[in-house]
């Protein structure tokens, strides 16, 4: 018989122990499915048989009722008993072709797997979905293995590309972490996300499970309902089509743009470049703020423009750790400087800790950070610097880690490549004197977060006029993570630092490093959207 199918994207595990004080378990069961929960696992870990059985039956009753599918944790008998729609078994529960032989079979069968190896196997069994985890700590259940973390899920998925297994992400899954879970949980490729989420405690914990299960799901349907679902972005750029002429115009346009709105730049940074930044920042025309202290991210998230994080100096990876989550459930762009990744194993690991907690919209660095990033070793680090004449072929390289993280990739040097991982960009500006001077890599990554957050500003500028308007085909973009264009916002960074060090260096003062700098500062400050469009050097590579 054929195995229904299931829509998994709202996948509810019961959890009798975290219910809030006074809340009865099938009224929130009941106000769960209203709220638009898709499935339903019973899972009891404690019950004795017959405890089980009369929960699992009334929990059936319920969900027939609603028409959501009733998966049983674990134990086959109850599952038969209950009639459910199928079963779901741990890594030491009963084997998979053990389960086979007791259930009918059109009974669904759902596996637990938290590794590439445990995926394999799944996949070799033929199980009907897994459930990939945990993702996130969790305090629903005691941990036995590491996390897999956001950015471990799509190598997990690779196994499945090319087979009709279905998988669902566990562990921390809630409101708060489900968007930045999807668009992260992704195949390099892009061809697979998760099917679903199971979600515990944001549900059951909540004294308003409708709420909760409705907010869930507005949240899974926006992603899923994206205009381009082969290529799961965080943020609208990828699949444009683009002309030369019209990158160079759009990145003069957007200065024009951020000298009108000045969009406010958060910078959590090095205490090398820290006031070189700001000054720059204002410039430029923007407004900065320095600040990293934990306590006031969620304050800082709120005002419009956009985040960058340096880990030039690490000192304050809480804050960074705070101020990206928060940057990401409102919608503000992150700039992530790698400051130095190579150089020691305290930074490979900060960097992988930030970018398994929020989803960057921007890795910036030079050759030895971004090969670091892409786990190559063609290209090595001295400290900050890299050494060496760069990749033999930078566009591949740039290309995969933005399809790897999810992200708009900036290579610098000297010449400077771009990408979203479908379009990649090459631009040849700038002055040498660039690499003589510190810190210049870091400048760049303040001048494209201000780019890339008055191209957030102006893109919820224009959702809000289309909604005003009625507009009714925008409700994808409650499920992106980012709106605007961060490919360009990212050109135009770059733009802005290498057009105006060309023209820093024409100043007939400039003798040396130490003129150049407050050389640069000038030529950033009268930096006009012309001399960006008739100076900018850009070639769309493939
Ligand atoms: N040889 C060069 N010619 C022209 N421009 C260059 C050259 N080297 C670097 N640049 C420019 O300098 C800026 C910084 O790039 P670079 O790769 O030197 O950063 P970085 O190594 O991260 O710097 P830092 O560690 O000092 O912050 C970029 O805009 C890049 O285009
Ligand atoms: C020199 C230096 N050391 C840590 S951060 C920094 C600034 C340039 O990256």
């Amino acid at each position: 018989m054929a195995k229904p199918s299931i829509d998994l994207s709202l996948y509810l595990v019961t959890g009798r122990e975290l219910l809030p004080p006074n809340k009865d378990y099938y009224e929130s069961l009941e106000e769960a499915l209203q709220g638009g929960v898709t499935v339903v696992q019973v899972r009891e870990k404690t019950a004795d048989t017959g405890e089980f059985l009369d929960i699992a039956s009334k929990t059936s009753s319920i969900c027939a009722k609603y028409g959501v599918p009733l998966i049983i944790n674990d134990r086959v008998d109850i599952a038969l008993a209950v009639n459910a729609a199928g079963v779901h078994i741990g890594q030491s529960d009963m084997p998979v072709s053990v389960t086979r032989r007791l259930l009918p079979s059109d009974c669904i069968i759902g596996k637990s797997v938290s590794d590439v190896e445990e995926a394999k196997v799944a996949l070799e069994e033929g199980v009907d979905y897994v459930g990939i985890g945990a993702i996130w700590a969790t305090t629903s259940k005691k941990l036995v293995r590491p996390v897999v973390g956001v950015r471990g899920v799509g190598e997990i998925l690779e196994v499945f590309l090319g087979s009709d297994i279905k998988t669902v992400g566990i562990g921390g899954l809630k409101s708060t972490t489900v968007l930045r879970t999807l668009h992260g949980a992704t195949t390099p490729c892009g061809t697979r996300t998760l099917d679903g989420v199971a979600v515990v405690s944001d549900i059951v914990a909540s004294p308003n499970p409708r709420g909760s299960a409705e907010l869930l799901s507005k949240l899974i349907r926006a992603f899923y309902s994206r205009p381009s679902p082969n290529f799961a972005f965080p943020f609208s750029a990828a699949h444009q089509s683009y002309t030369e002429d019209d990158i160079k115009s759009r990145a003069a346009g957007l200065l024009k743009t951020l000298k009108a709105i000045k969009p406010l730049v958060h910078q959590i940074t090095n205490t090398v470049v820290a006031t070189q930044s700001a000054n720059i920042t204002l410039a430029l025309g923007a407004s900065p703020i320095m600040a990293t202290a934990p306590q006031e991210m969620e304050d800082l998230s709120k005002i419009p423009g956009a985040l960058l994080v340096n880990i030039g100096t690490i000192a304050n990876k809480d804050g960074m750790l705070v101020a990206g989550r928060h940057a990401n459930l409102n919608r503000k762009p992150i700039v992530f400087d790698p400051v130095g990744v190579g150089a020691t194993s305290f930074r490979r690991a900060a960097a992988d800790e930030l970018l398994n907690s929020w989803q960057a919209t921007v890795i910036k660095g030079n050759a030895a950070e971004i090969g670091t990033l892409a786990k190559t070793a063609e290209v090595q680090s001295k400290g900050v610097d890299s050494v060496g004449s760069g990749f033999s072929d930078p566009v591949a390289i740039v290309k995969a880690l933005a399809r790897k993280e999810r992200c708009v990739v900036v290579m610098t040097g000297p010449q400077d490549y771009i990408s979203d991982g479908h379009t990649t960009i090459r631009l040849s500006n700038g002055d040498p004197m660039l690499a003589d001077i510190t810190g210049s890599g870091c400048i760049v990554g303040t001048v494209v977060a201000s780019f890339c957050g008055i191209s957030s500003i102006s893109a919820q500028k224009r959702l809000s006029a289309q909604r005003a308007a009625g507009q009714t085909d925008t409700d994808h973009k409650a499920g992106l993570l980012v709106d605007g264009n961060m490919l360009i916002a990212s050109v135009a960074g770059v733009l802005a630092i290498t057009v105006a060090s060309e023209l820093a260096v024409e100043r007939p003062e400039v003798r040396g490093t130490g003129t150049f700098l407050p050389a640069l500062i000038d030529a950033i400050y009268g930096l006009t959207p012309e001399d960006v469009a008739s100076r900018a050097k850009v070639e769309i590579i493939r």
